[in-house]
């Protein structure tokens, strides 16, 4: 993991050539250049997001397991966000398709219904020992 390369978005978008084209999808940065040629979906689209974040043009294609096999293949190093670095459209994609939110809502919530239940036994039982008292 510490020995892979970060680049920055600045560094990135260097690369924008056909012989030396990055792209980035999900923070981690790949050198698509000996693919370019290759991919079934043409040169053009690749070199369009050269040196961009291509998360969002790479998952709406819904690529293949095979072509994320290739994309493992290709990567050189990890994206360094800088401060006022564009925020990754890549941030939500990965979240909408998982129950997570979900299920951590239903979590606090029955934290605080058993909170609302413990403060409402204890008001009971104060007062019911108050009204005891004053008889
Ligand atoms: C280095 C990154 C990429 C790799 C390794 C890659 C790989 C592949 C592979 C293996 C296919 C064949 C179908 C499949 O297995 O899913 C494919 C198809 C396709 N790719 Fe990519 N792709 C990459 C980036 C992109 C980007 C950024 C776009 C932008 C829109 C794109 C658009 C397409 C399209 C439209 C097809 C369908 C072609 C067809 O079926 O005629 N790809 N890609």
């Amino acid at each position: 993991m510490s020995s892979e390369k970060e680049l920055t978005f600045s560094e990135v978008s260097e690369h924008t050539s056909k012989k030396d084209v990055y792209i980035v999808v999900h923070d981690k940065v790949y050198d698509a250049s000996s693919f370019v040629d290759e991919h079934p979906g043409g040169e053009e689209v690749l070199l369009d997001v050269g040196g961009q974040d291509a998360t969002e043009a790479f998952e709406d294609v819904g690529h293949s397991d095979e072509a994320r096999e290739i994309l493992d293949g290709l990567l050189i190093g990890k994206l360094k966000r800088e401060d006022g670095a564009p925020a990754s459209s890549s941030a939500k994609p990965t979240s909408t398709s998982t129950k997570g939110p979900d299920t951590a809502g239903l979590g606090v919530g029955l934290y605080a219904l058993v909170l609302v239940g413990a403060l409402l036994a204890f008001g009971a039982y104060r007062y019911l020992l108050a009204n005891n008292e004053s008889k």
